[in-house]
């Protein structure tokens, strides 16, 4: 099934718009695991088990595999999500781009080596930059848009201008030519940070229904009511609210799995309470 049918079919069947991040960091794994010898895909693995039916998506940060050597370990995760809990949705956090010839192959990496049904992406290379990843109509292409970090207004807020209009932040530009140029087939999404309640509320009036990946919530202190009372949809869906610490750690005990289901299904709740 293609990424955005799988995701509106997950927000409706599990009611739920919560992310679980995989970003395994195993100084803070329970002391159980700590000599396991494949101990990142089994915390992460007991992670998707007990949080499953809590969440619409899980969001695996690249890099939290690549530095511990475990790429393989993040590929054997992405099968287990497809065959254990079939339609929920994976979107590989790798954030990338390059000129075209490369980025092909980072597409090839991310849908066909990893197995995602989204990756995310940086637009700032231009449109030839993604364009591999915008080809794949049945993947999701989720574009860096206002990011979550303190540093983000340093160059998302530059004014620019275009076609002669009034300048406006390059954030708002980003929203605009993503939803009006790029989105040809359907499958962008926007990252756009639960720290900046403002921002979502000016990128959703930009984008109309365009879905939102929003990390930020739990670990990074953002407003979970403001996040989706700004950025829902009229149908009370649109977003995709990401919490990775927060969930993963909640409990470095042996009933670190159980807390963090609880975790999740604790924001699930709250999310849904603002719908
Ligand atoms: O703007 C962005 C884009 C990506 N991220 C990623 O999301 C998670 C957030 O982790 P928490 O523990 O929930 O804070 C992490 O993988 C980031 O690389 C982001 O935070 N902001």
């Amino acid at each position: 099934m293609e990424f955005m049918q799988a995701l509106r079919l997950r927000w409706s069947e599990a009611d739920s718009l919560v992310c679980v991040g995989l970003d395994p960091e195993p100084a803070r794994f329970p002391v159980a695991l700590a000599d396991h010898p494949d101990a990142v895909f089994e915390f992460c693995r007991a992670i998707i088990d007990a949080t499953a039916p809590f969440v619409c998506s899980f969001k695996p940060q690249i890099a939290h595999f690549a530095a511990l050597g475990e790429e393989d370990a993040l590929a054997r995760l992405i099968a287990h999500v497809h065959d254990a809990h079939p339609g929920v949705p994976v979107i590989l956090d790798s954030k990338r781009s390059d000129i075209g010839s490369t980025a092909r192959h980072y597409a090839t990496e991310a849908f066909d080596r990893y197995g995602a049904d989204a990756v995310t992406a940086n637009p700032y290379l231009g449109r030839d930059s993604v364009q591999p990843f915008l080809d794949r109509a049945d993947r999701g292409v989720v574009i860096l848009c206002r990011t979550s970090n303190p540093g983000a207004s340093d160059l998302q807020d530059l004014t620019v201008q275009s076609g002669g209009g009034p300048g406006r932040p390059l954030y708002q530009q980003v929203a605009e030519t993503i939803a009006q140029d790029w989105n040809g087939n359907g499958n962008c999404a926007l990252v756009v940070g639960a720290t900046w309640p403002v921002q979502l509320r000016e990128v959703r009036a930009i984008v109309g229904d365009m879905p939102f990946l929003v990390p930020g919530v739990g670990a990074q202190g953002g407003d979970v009511e403001a996040v989706v009372r700004n950025a829902r949809t009229a149908d009370g869906t649109g977003l995709v609210v990401s919490s990775s610490r927060a969930v993963l750690y909640a409990s470095n005990g042996s009933d670190f799995a159980q807390a963090a289901a609880d975790a999740a299904r604790e924001l699930r709740d709250r999310i849904n309470r603002f719908r």
